[in-house]
């Protein structure tokens, strides 16, 4: 699994930026379909999936509870973004502080779920960009499991393979397949440096029709 490189001025990319580049790409259903809200407003993540799926069940391994997560946190390389689905599960939380700071550790670059995060006010003291469709304080030990690592999840609609680009940032989570990248980055860069411009003139009081007939993007 190479590790992404990203280049001066990938920072800013935004998830919009990446959407357009991938309608221009021809690939229209890459944005999840719900908003995954950030823990702090403002939080960024661009990276590659590291997947996993937690689901409900009441299975137990007394020996070492945590062995599945542990495993899977422990395998997790720099410059990934935890990837978790869930099914929108709410069955518990299963990401919070210690997973973060382990993350961290890993040089891990954010984690995205469908399901719960807890401790979240530790998470925005750790400053590990983290998104959820919500928050539960609760353990997930004999309320969920992970049932696969690194394998292909849906969340929000999308297929997101293990080891394709997520960016996730306060407007949504888009994704794009490994297959498709070196296109689709190669549009998304385009459109950064393209939307500067347009910034800069609509700001010197050029008119929007003018800038739109110049450079056709908006
Ligand atoms: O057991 C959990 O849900 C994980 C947790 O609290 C942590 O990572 O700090
Ligand atoms: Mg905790």
């Amino acid at each position: 699994m190479s590790v992404f490189e990203q280049q001066a001025g990938d920072e800013r990319l935004t998830s919009a930026m990446l959407s357009d580049a991938l309608d221009e790409c021809g690939l229209r259903g890459q944005v999840l379909d719900a908003r995954l809200a950030p823990v702090v407003p403002g939080s960024r993540s661009f990276g590659r999936a590291a997947t996993a799926h937690f689901a409900a069940s009441e299975a137990d391994e007394p020996d070492d509870p945590y062995a599945a997560a542990i495993d899977f946190i422990s395998g997790v390389q720099r410059g990934e973004l935890v990837v978790i689905a869930t099914a929108q599960s709410n069955a518990s939380a299963f990401w919070g502080e210690l997973f973060s700071a382990a993350a961290i550790g890993a040089g891990a670059v954010g984690v995205v779920t469908d399901g719960n995060l807890r401790d979240t006010p530790k998470i925005a003291g750790l400053g590990f960009p983290a998104f959820s469709r919500s928050r539960r304080p609760i353990d997930y030990r004999r309320r969920m499991a992970i049932t696969e690592v690194r394998g292909a999840v849906t969340i929000g609609g999308v297929r997101i393979a293990n080891g394709d680009l997520v960016l996730a940032d306060d407007d949504g989570v888009v994704v794009v397949p490994r297959a498709r990248e070196a296109e689709v980055l190669a549009a998304a860069r385009r459109r950064a440096a393209e939307e500067s411009v347009v910034l800069a003139e609509l700001l010197a009081g050029e008119t929007l029709r003018a800038v739109w007939d110049r450079h056709r993007i908006l």
